[in-house]
């Protein structure tokens, strides 16, 4: 209890509902006014489902708020059928049933008295003996009111297996009547059909309904999960014996248990089982077909084009003559073979050449009047193509022209663009490939018509995609496609530490780390808070003014997510002294931390609904739309307490009102894993590697990392611990099967 309220008395009242001032349908905390005989009373409490102009009795105890005066706190409430003339009359008139004002209600109660209830429900056609209402009004009077004691009934039966209101409405929503059958017969359905239902939650409430633990509904449902469960750690299938692992883990239930429904689910096409030499390979179905269509898709697309050989030649000496810049063979390659094929991969690290050969080619279809169409995988990614090319390039996200809609689906069929409305365009350059996870290769394939040239452009040494899949060297792999490989390091590029270091340390070789570069240092350090001392010093004083940038756009970027030096705990320093509290920030609690206005927030997850727009200085919204995505970076601009609403400003300027209730979707992102900065760019990155597990500490990590720096990599720890992150070529393998898929189509062929 407060402080400043004072409790009174144990009170028992009723009266209806005459304004919902406050709810959270999270938890169902409402603040409500009621009005009974005794007048008004303001009452706070827990309800789970109620209207306003609902009859109520509430039991519950008499406080004094020094702010808000007296108030019930109400412990326990029910809803009850008003039953006196006046009180029907009221209920029917509060709008509660659609189409019914107080002037008919009142004519209704008139004529049926305290029957009137009982006609609604049974013989809902005498009301038409009323004038004003027609046949079909009255039918849908009854339904109404059929429909509100249905679902409140739903409310009540779905609230004692601890389901929040917000997830009731949704499942009342998704089965209507159904629930019942569904929550007592298998509730793993629910994780099936609703969005933010899982596993663990469907499991949840079996427990309470008292289902088998070895139900086959239960087998089922845990083997789909330890599929999607892979998939969020990038896997597109599990080899069975991991599967079989990792689901007696989850459910405690016999192998042969699991293997029967494994069968079940094969038959019933929810899941595939793929045999090799070694092992088998199951896939949740929606993972196998994604992988078959782009193999498919791939190569449809993959089609010799006729060029004249005799002048391409000499056309690309003209391009270079107005370029001003003399193509290296290897880059020459590459624009005589997207000029000849259909597909095209051009993969290089940093400083390759890679951009250059993207303008070229562009100029090269661009004086052949072709159409172009340029794209990148992130928002920073798409501007960075922007800035290098000179020519427009957008998220892969916004050129397939998110559709809004409301189903969020493993299929991927969130676009306005796809087999049946594809881009239209004769070529289409993506760049930044290694960050395309299968599910918007696949959503890009489909948009992709036969006859259009795709160029994939990436870098196979950079972390595979957040998402599941390993697309693009999965593609290389395959052999199936024309390849250039760029690897001479240029002049310009040849000047930066932070290139030529990238270099080295994915050909293992060890780096200087004398501190003599301009723009590659080592500062040893041996603990932890020492380490997050001179981080400290350095984003604060020191690299601002090197790097002419913001302390906010230094990056600090760190492998592990828990520690002493992981994510969480070095966001909670970052924030105290990079936005430190102040009165006129506002602050929201989220878990063990809280976020405040002025804090740098990562999205975390792909959300294709969520509406964004941007305004300008006066206020006016110039642009808008729908979509925000994992790895998305933006700054809290506000944190409304009473509405419970936290806005967020993205790149670009795009302003998102987040619920307080999908706040998991953003994080403090004053450091951020090396996974989560793939495909973005900073001017300085600040690092702390001390010790960490070796699945972890590894050259390609070490290598994502340090390419993530335009101006300045400075690492903070050990020198011995960035020697064997080099050494080690360990990784964590990845399941993947693109490159199998389009081999197997290939043999068929
Ligand atoms: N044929 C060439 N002759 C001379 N300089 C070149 C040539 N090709 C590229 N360069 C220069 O090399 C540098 C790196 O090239 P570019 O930016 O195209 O590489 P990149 O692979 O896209 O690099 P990153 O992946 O780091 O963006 C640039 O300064 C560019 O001007």
């Amino acid at each position: 209890m407060n402080g400043n309220e004072e409790i009174t008395l144990a009170e028992k009242i009723s009266g209806y509902v005459e304004r919902i001032v406050y709810q959270n349908k999270d938890n169902g905390y409402t603040v409500l006014n009621i009005s009974g005989e005794e007048g008004e009373m303001t009452c706070v409490g827990t309800f789970s489902f109620i209207n306003e102009g609902d009859f109520i009795e509430v039991e519950g105890e008499l406080t004094s708020h020094s702010v808000y005066g007296e108030q019930l706190k109400v412990l326990n409430y029910e809803i009850k059928e008003p039953e006196d003339m006046l009180s029907i009359e009221r209920y029917l008139g509060s709008g509660a049933i659609k189409g019914l004002g107080p002037g008919l209600s009142a004519r209704i109660v008139r004529r049926f008295k305290k029957d009137t209830f009982r006609i609604i429900e049974e013989e809902p056609e005498r009301l038409s003996e009323i004038k004003g209402i027609s046949e079909r009004m009255a039918r849908e009077i009854s339904l109404q009111f059929e429909e509100k004691k249905e679902m409140r009934s739903a409310m009540i039966f779905l609230q004692q297996y601890g389901i929040t209101m917000n997830l009731a409405i949704k499942i009342y929503q998704t089965y209507g009547n159904r629930l019942y059958e569904v929550i007592k017969e298998n509730p793993y359905q629910l994780a099936e059909d609703i969005n933010g239902v899982g596993f663990k939650q469907a499991d949840e409430i079996a427990e309470k309904i008292g289902i088998n633990t070895d139900s086959d509904y239960r087998v089922k449902a845990g083997i789909h999960h330890v599929l999607l469960y892979a998939s969020t750690n990038g896997h597109v299938y599990l080899p069975k014996r991991e599967l079989f692992a990792q689901t007696q883990e989850l459910l405690q239930v016999d192998k042969e248990k699991i293997e029967n429904q494994i069968m079940d689910l094969v038959i019933d096409k929810k899941i595939v089982a793929k045999e090799t030499e070694e092992d088998v390979m199951i896939y949740a179905s929606a993972f196998y077909y994604m992988e078959l269509n782009c193999a498919r898709m791939l190569l449809d697309l993959n089609v010799p084009y006729s060029v004249y050989e005799d002048d391409l030649e000499e056309r690309l000496k003209n391009l270079e003559k107005i370029t001003k810049l003399e193509l290296d063979k290897m880059q020459r390659k590459a624009v005589m073979e997207a000029a000849r094929n259909g597909v095209l991969i051009v993969t290089g690290g940093p400083g390759t050449g890679k951009t250059t050969t993207i303008n070229t080619i562009i100029r090269f279809f661009e004086s052949e009047g072709m159409e172009i169409l340029l794209a990148a995988p992130t928002g920073r990614a798409a501007k960075r193509m922007s800035e290098t090319t000179g020519f427009e390039a957008q998220t892969i996200h916004r050129l397939l022209e998110i559709s809004g809609s409301s189903v969020e689906s493993e299929k991927g069929n969130h676009f306005e663009r796809n087999e049946t409305n594809p881009l239209e365009t004769d070529v289409l350059i993506i760049d930044e490939m290694s960050m395309v996870d299968i599910s918007l290769m696949n959503s890009l394939l489909k948009a992709t018509a036969v006859g259009t040239r795709l160029i994939l452009v990436g870098d196979e040494n950079q972390l595979p995609s957040v998402g599941p899949g390993n697309v693009l060297r999965d593609i290389i792999y395959s052999n199936c496609f024309p390849m250039v490989r760029l690897t001479t390091i240029f002049r310009q590029a040849a000047e930066s530490d932070i290139i030529i270091n990238a270099h080295k340390i994915n050909e293992g070789k060890s780096i200087a780390l004398d501190n003599k570069s301009k723009d590659f240092f080592l500062l040893q350090r041996e603990t932890a808070p020492v380490i997050i001392n001179v981080m400290l010093q350095l984003i604060m004083q020191k690299l601002p003014g090197y790097v002419n940038a913001a302390p906010y756009d230094i990056q600090v970027l760190t492998p592990m997510r828990k520690g002493e030096l992981g994510v969480e705990k070095l966001n909670q320093v970052l924030q105290q002294y990079l936005n430190p509290p102040s009165p006129d920030k506002n602050e929201k609690v989220i878990g063990e931390g809280f976020f405040r206005v002025g804090d740098k927030v990562m999205q975390i997850k792909n959300n294709y609904q969520i509406e964004w727009e941007i305004k300008n200085k006066h206020g006016f919204t110039i642009d808008q739309g729908t979509g925000v995505f994992n790895g998305d970076m933006g700054t809290i601009k506000e944190i409304n307490t009473f509405a419970e609403t936290l806005t967020v400003i993205f790149e670009e300027g795009k302003a998102i009102q987040y619920g307080f209730s999908a706040l998991d979707e953003l994080e403090l992102a004053y450091a951020v894993t090396i996974h989560k900065s793939q495909g973005s760019e900073y001017p300085a990155v600040v690092m702390p590697l001390l010790t960490g597990p070796r699945m972890l500490f590894n050259r390609n990590l070490l290598y994502t990392a340090v390419t993530r720096a335009k101006k300045c990599v400075t690492i903070v720890g050990k020198r011995e611990t960035i020697e064997k992150m080099i050494e080690n070529i360990s990784e964590t393998k990845r399941y993947s099967s693109l490159d199998l898929r389009l081999a197997e189509i290939q043999m068929q062929e």
